[in-house]
């Protein structure tokens, strides 16, 4: 027998489970033993070994090698080995830097995979997908994917796409009856469903058949796609930038080359100096060193709350100029509480605090109690109506499932209402909230068989289906007046940045239809809720920093309008003359004709998940780089349309994470803003360290270039020109990767996205820094060999610490746009340490005798060392004066 044959209780039987306590711990710790992890079999990641290999696969560092060995096989063993030595430490900082880069975006898959709800020891817990097991009961809601096969207990309303599965992308209705038919295809099996589809809409529970790789999903997953590794826009701009300055570089390194044979220097020795050169000056590393700093910089917004899907937008966070956010709970805090109840046409408030049962309802002063006709039955009905439950726990108490509904529970026990009432009705049928609809609907049954229905929902929507209204001596036709008295009542309350609800019921006759397209009309309308959300703490102050930053802070609400106009003022985020759009507004608006007003807008109201990609249209044609938050299934296409995706890692469900770019752990609005600082943070320290990095090549190359065309002697031997670009290159440009951000990092606009890498005068600096770091590295070396042509070493030595030095303190000049002088230089504390220990190495290798031969140096005195220091500051400091 199929699991699709069976009645439920076999399948507990048969998996040794009751659906009403789940499985016990230990069962969950044996079954994992035995089957292993609810994961499918993916692809292998590269060896460790390939990784290193591929650091020495680079087309210079080969010709390098060969050289070194002609060198090593002519008898020049010191150098042959010093050389090899420094490639080999070369390769290993990159294959450590390519690992670790690896890591952290392996452990960012990590914390961005998929949990679902599974009941385990009679409570309902949130465990990591891959950690379920066969028999395990799991609760699925729209929006989730689905994840592991399993067997449908429970259905409201349940659709679910499979088009993963069997290519056919029309929902599939699911329900719990067993079918008796055999030899069913999977899409055939409607009381299963199958991992990685999509529940599209209503909620259920199921049991968990198969996992991992015994699922149906598992049987084809072989014939997956593998995915392939994306490069960011960045790192293809770099790879791009990477040919032309290599060209550049071996054009240059060329010229040294035959300048130097031409003035008469060994053919031997100008290749194998010309051959070092193009490998110190070849940014090869610029990419991966990109990436690095890319995955750290992901690594510290997850320390703020925000997880990156997609390396790519850290960079498109950078350039945002519109944010697009959810009202409840990512502004406010989505803890409902009811304050107001409008009923029997007076308005009575309710006292109390948030989730806690303390307080009383009043009228004029007058406490009210269960006699007051319709208030029982309006909190009854509201309880019923429901998919939270209240929970105390340490003295406190909590709502799990939708706090909207969490409130009314809290309004109903501030009437007395217990929960023990539930005992005497049962639900036979539930209509599922979703903010399309902006209604629920349960069909209830009382112990004498009589069923009704309960609708709850937005007003808008309940009033022109109410054909009835309840009123202190019973029920009555809803007149105009009624109609006006209603609306007066709920502009009230929105006035008062309240959200309203409105509740209606209708009884149903004992065989009448219980299709969903004929019942939620002609109710009887009974009253309206007003609750407070109040907004987040930190919101206000992240709004007013995004505008100082150039980023224009937009709500998008299915809320009133009002509410939405009183929370977005509450929050300074509508100015004086700030436009408020609606829902019908935004129906009967082109693209075209939104966008000519989209910048006066400031807050969308009303609307439903489809409006929200015309939003984010209209401010793409106006020029702008959006950031759209969305929690819901219908949120997905808006999500990708924007140009960085956010979704809610507490509340959102699995396909919006999907469709993201970003995620908020904590669902909060404060978060995106830390995430957008760091963004340009990130871009901004990239900035730093390819100008770090090129100005040091430039004036590598220069000094080499210009000592050939004054006749010179080599400036440097390849050791030391090596050495120059394992030491300096490599620990203080990863320091300018961690550097903290200039502090009006978030006071100028945002950077166009088209913008090059060179914008904003880094060429100029670039070519100016470079240029002088490879005059000063000359002219302490022409100074050095005037006085003792006799030593070359000596003369060398000179130069090469002059070169070192000029680039550690240009190290600290490239921190700033604006000029050394402008940021404190002990700031950032990796770079201090990253300089500190390059010039130690650097008076290793000038004092230490074992390593002088090796290094062609001599020990230097005090006098030398003010001709270098003197000359070193020249390049950073020169500049900083004239700010250029
Ligand atoms: N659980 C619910 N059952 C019935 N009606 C609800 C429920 N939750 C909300 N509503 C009604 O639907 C309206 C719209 O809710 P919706 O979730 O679309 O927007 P929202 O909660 O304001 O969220 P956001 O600001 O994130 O768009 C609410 O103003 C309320 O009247
Ligand atoms: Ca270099």
């Amino acid at each position: 027998m199929k699991w699709y044959q069976m009645d439920v209780d076999v399948v507990e039987q048969k998996l040794h489970v009751t659906t009403k306590h789940g499985l016990s711990d230990k069962q969950v710790e044996q079954r994992r033993k035995q089957y292993g992890e609810n994961r499918l079999a993916s692809e292998k990641s590269t060896s460790k070994w390939l990784i290193f290999l591929k650091q020495f696969q680079d087309f210079m560092v080969l010709i390098l090698l060969a050289a070194t060995l002609v060198a090593g096989m002519l008898g020049e063993y010191i150098d042959a080995i010093a050389i090899m030595v420094i490639v080999l430490v070369n390769g290993f900082l990159g294959y450590f830097q390519e690992r670790k880069a690896e890591k952290s975006l392996a452990k960012l898959k990590e914390m961005s995979a998929p949990v679902a709800n599974v009941l385990r020891d009679g409570a309902w817990q949130k465990v990591l997908s891959q950690d379920l097991v066969v028999g395990d009961v799991i609760r699925i809601n729209s929006g989730d994917r689905i994840p592991a096969d399993i067997r449908v207990l429970q259905a409201n309303s349940l659709e679910t796409e499979e088009s993963a599965l069997t290519g056919e992308s029309l929902p599939v209705m699911k329900h719990a009856s067993p079918i008796s038919r055999d030899n069913l295809d999977a899409q055939d099996q409607v009381n299963m469903s199958f991992m990685n589809t999509l529940v599209t809409r209503g909620s259920g529970t199921g049991i968990v058949v198969g996992t991992g790789m015994n699922t149906v999903m598992g049987q084809i997953a072989s014939l997956m796609v593998k995915t392939k590794k994306t490069t960011t826009p960045l790192e293809h701009k770099l790879a791009e930038l990477g040919k032309v300055l290599i060209a550049v570089s071996l054009l240059l390194t060329a010229l040294v080359v035959l300048v130097g044979v031409y003035q008469g220097h060994a053919v031997y020795n100008m290749f194998l100096a010309g051959v070092s050169l193009a490998v110190a000056a070849i940014p090869e590393g610029l990419p991966a060193i990109v990436t690095v700093a890319l995955s750290l910089g992901v690594q510290r917004m997850i320390k703020k709350k925000a997880i990156v899907r997609k390396l790519s937008a850290v960079e498109t966070l950078g350039c945002a100029s519109v944010i697009c956010s959810d009202k409840t709970g990512t502004m406010t805090e989505n803890k409902m509480t009811v304050k107001e109840v409008f009923l029997n046409d007076k308005s009575l408030y309710v006292t109390g605090d948030g989730y806690d049962v303390k307080g009383n309802i009043f009228f004029n002063n007058h406490k009210m109690d269960r006699n007051y006709p319709n208030l029982e039955s309006m909190f009854l009905y509201g309880m019923l109506c429901n998919n939270a439950s209240l929970m105390l726990r340490k003295g406190k108490y909590y709502v799990d499932g939708d706090p909207t509904d969490g409130a009314l529970l809290v309004a109903a026990r501030k009437l007395g209402l217990s929960h023990q009432l539930y005992d005497n009705y049962r639900i036979i049928k539930e209509l599922p909230f979703d903010s399309d609809r902006k209604r629920m609907s349960v069909i209830a049954e009382d112990e004498n068989k009589m069923r009704f229905l309960i609708t709850k929902g937005a007003p808008e929507v309940l009033l022109p289906r109410s054909a009835y209204i309840m009123k202190e001596d019973g029920r009555k036709l809803m007149r105009g007046d009624d109609q006006q008295t209603i609306k007066r009542a709920i502009d009230g309350m929105a006035d008062n940045a309240l959200r309203t609800l409105a509740i209606a019921m209708k009884p149903l006759a004992k065989d009448e239809s219980l299709d969903s397209a004929v019942l939620e009309k002609d109710l009887s309308f009974i009253g309206l809720y007003g609750m407070m959300d109040p907004p987040r703490k930190e919101v206000k102050q992240a709004i007013s920093e995004s505008r100082e930053a150039g980023i224009k802070s937009v709500m998008i609400t299915g809320d009133h309008e009002k509410t939405a106009r009183a929370i977005a003022t509450q929050l300074n985020l509508l100015p004086e003359n700030g436009m408020v759009l609606n829902g019908s507004q935004l129906n009967n608006m082109s693209v075209g004709e939104l966008r000519d007003i989209i910048d006066q807008v400031y807050v969308f109201a009303r609307v439903t998940p489809e409006h929200k990609l015309k939003i984010v249209e209209a401010f793409q044609e106006e020029g702008h780089i959006v950031a759209m938050t969305g929690d819901g299934v219908n949120d997905a296409p808006a999500i990708k349309a924007s140009d960085i995706g956010i979704s809610m890692g507490e509340s959102g469900t699995d396909v919006t994470k999907e469709a993201s770019s970003l995620i908020l752990m904590d669902d909060n609005f404060a978060t995106i803003k830390s995430a957008i600082i760091e963004g340009r943070n990130i871009y901004e320290n990239i900035r730093k360290f390819i100008r770090y990095l090129l100005a040091s090549n430039v004036g590598e190359i220069l000094v080499m270039l210009f000592a050939m065309l004054l006749a010179m002697p080599l400036p440097l031997v390849p050791v030391q020109i090596l050495w120059v670009n394992l030491v300096t290159d490599g620990l203080p440009a990863m320091a300018l990767g961690l550097d903290q951000s200039e502090d009006d990092v978030m006071k100028r606009g945002p950077r166009n996205p088209k913008e090059g890498i060179f914008a904003r005068g880094l060429g100029f600096k670039v070519i100016s820094r470079g240029f002088l770091i490879g005059i000063v590295a000359l002219i302490a070396f022409m100074t050095a060999y005037q006085d003792n042509s006799d030593n070359l070493i000596y003369a060398q030595t000179i130069a090469f610490t002059t070169l070192v030095m000029a680039q550690l303190i240009h190290v600290f000049d490239c921190r700033s746009e604006h000029s050394i002088f402008a940021r404190n230089p002990f700031e950032n504390k990796y770079l201090v340490l990253a300089v500190l220990s390059s010039i130690l190495l650097l008076l290793v290798v000038i004092y230490w005798e074992p390593l002088q031969p090796v290094f062609h140096t001599t020990a230097l005195g005090l006098r030398d060392w003010a001709l270098v220091l003197g000359l070193s500051f020249l390049p950073s400091v020169l500049f900083g004066f004239t700010k250029k």
